[in-house]
């Protein structure tokens, strides 16, 4: 029989009465497990639970705190392998990504150790005689969690960490498609020490977990990533909550590669290609416009190509493999069909974009490089989520630079090129939350801040220390000496 990996609600693995399974993209007879479907009413015991822990939980030392986050990183760093074999597993980056992946949510948990013991207040004069003012920051009380698939250990790590680091209770619905992760997260954390309830796991559906986690009054803030459309859904029922949540959404991206005339062309290719396709394109910095000036276009498609042509697209556990499968048919579907679309409206289809079949029942995907795309094509406007990027020509850095902020969205930006001029400018000039020169848009740090403008990104930044904008409230305090 298949274990049924549980809720915990609590401090309690708790089994709901449906469960899920959760199927590798690789080879779809390959059961990874059986995962709880939560209900409202698993949703509201989690709540409640987290209540209950908050007070004793808020008052805890930095010393505690670091203490469990610590054991936490540890043990996530010590099981790196094994961890980043399961989310390969289950989510379809290649193992070295998915370890690499899992390393990440390890070190996110070392920084935010170290935040427990470097939050500090300000002690300021007042403009009143004899008075003084304090300000601290304290906890913001029970949050909210909604994470999708494409990150599934790293995601719920950079909430939960800083949640946690700074005094937080959490209830978290993780991606219904890939809830192992994340289950083997919580797990760690939860023995790590943590007190009964601080922590809470309802896996399900976002239409009736995480609505639920939106509409419940005694939930104090929501932090998301996933869709736009969702995003606004979040938004929308936080804003009509009373009390209002304190939101912060990390959406979708259309993320430009700007490459100049005068870019190293094997920097320029290695940073496209990996900046577009590598973790299948399911990145939301995925480079998926690449801006290309006249002088150096023919070049640098006739040599993408070529890189495309050596990248081995098979099952992401094989050694060798350089991309994995899509993650389900369905975002598999939504691929083709940008694919189908770009062609009608003119495009040309100069490498990949067919199925592929591998040894095992899988999602595979040529990764496709579209070209003699336009700017105001659906292709270039519309988040694809998948192995797909199209080539735009631009006459100058001017018109590149144009192109690179005529979209809604602004997550990340890239430029290659040798000129410290055209580099400066375009950090100073681009529409976009994170810049790269001479890098990949995607793979960022896990130690300063992420997120993006426009339609990309609401709210306060995730990760690094800024972290602390959302996971604290301030507080001012005045004092009559
Ligand atoms: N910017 C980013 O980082 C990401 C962007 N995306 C974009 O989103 C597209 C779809 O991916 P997907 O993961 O389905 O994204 P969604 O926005 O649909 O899902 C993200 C999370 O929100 C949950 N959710 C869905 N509906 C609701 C609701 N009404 N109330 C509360 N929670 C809800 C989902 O639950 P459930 O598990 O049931 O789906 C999931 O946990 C991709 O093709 C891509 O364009 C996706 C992932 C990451
Ligand atoms: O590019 C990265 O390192 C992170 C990307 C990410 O967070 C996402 O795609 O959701």
């Amino acid at each position: 029989m298949t274990e049924i990996f549980k809720n915990l609600i609590g401090g309690e693995w708790a089994g709901g009465a449906k469960a899920s399974r959760n199927i590798n993209p690789s080879n779809t007879n390959d059961v990874v497990g059986e995962y709880t479907q939560g209900s409202v009413e698993d949703l509201n015991n989690a709540v409640a639970a987290a209540k209950a822990a908050f007070p004793a939980w808020s008052r805890t030392t930095p010393q505690e705190r670091y203490e469990i986050l610590k054991k936490a990183s540890d043990e996530i760093l010590a099981r790196k392998e094994d961890l980043g074999r399961l989310l390969s597993r289950e989510e379809g980056k290649t193992l070295p990504e998915g370890i690499g992946e899992a390393t990440r949510a390890g070190q996110i948990f070392a920084f935010f150790a170290g935040e427990c013991l470097r939050l500090a207040g300000e002690a300021i004069p007042s403009v009143r005689p004899g008075v003084g003012v304090e300000i601290t920051r304290e906890p913001v009380g029970i949050i909210g969690m909604i994470t999708p698939w494409n990150f599934p250990i790293a995601i719920p790590g950079w909430k939960i960490a800083p949640a946690l680091a700074y005094g937080n209770c959490v209830v978290i619905k993780p991606a219904d498609l890939v809830p192992g992760s994340a289950w083997a997260l919580v797990d760690i954390i939860q023995r790590a020490g943590l007190p009964k309830g601080v922590l809470n796991l309802v896996m399900g559906r976002g239409s009736v977990v995480g609505q639920a986690l939106l509409e419940h009054k005694d939930v104090h803030a929501i932090s998301f990533t996933g869709s736009v459309g969702t995003g606004r859904k979040v938004a929308e029922a936080c804003i009509a909550s009373n009390p209002m949540k304190k939101i912060q959404l990390e959406m979708g991206g259309k993320n430009p590669l700007v490459v100049l005339d005068d870019a190293d062309l094997k920097i320029a290719v290695e940073t496209a290609v990996n900046g577009a396709f590598f973790s299948t394109g399911q990145r939301c910095t995925a480079s998926s416009r690449l801006i290309v000036t006249e002088g150096i276009h023919d070049r640098f498609v006739e040599a993408a190509i070529e890189r495309m042509k050596g990248l081995v697209v098979d099952d992401a556990l094989k050694s060798g493999t350089h991309i994995g499968p899509v993650v389900d048919q369905s975002q598999l579907d939504q691929n083709l069909k940008y694919v189908a679309i770009a062609k009608d409206e003119g495009a040309k289809l100069v490498w990949g974009g067919e199925l592929l079949n591998r040894e095992t029942p899988g999602f595979y995907m040529q990764p496709a490089l579209l070209t003699e795309t336009t700017n105001a094509m659906r292709i270039s406007r519309e988040e694809v989520f998948g192995p797909v990027a199209n080539v735009i020509r631009a006459k100058n850095y001017d018109e590149a630079l144009a192109i690179a902020n005529d979209t809604e969205f602004g997550l990340a930006a890239g430029i290659c090129t040798t000129s410290l001029k055209h580099a400066t400018h375009f950090k100073r000039n681009s529409e976009a939350g994170m810049v790269m020169v001479n890098l990949p848009t995607a793979g960022v740090d896990y130690h300063v801040p992420f997120g993006g403008r426009k339609g990309s990104s609401y709210g306060p930044r995730e990760q690094g220390a800024y972290a602390k904008e959302f996971y604290t409230t301030v507080k001012t305090a005045y004092t009559l000496a």
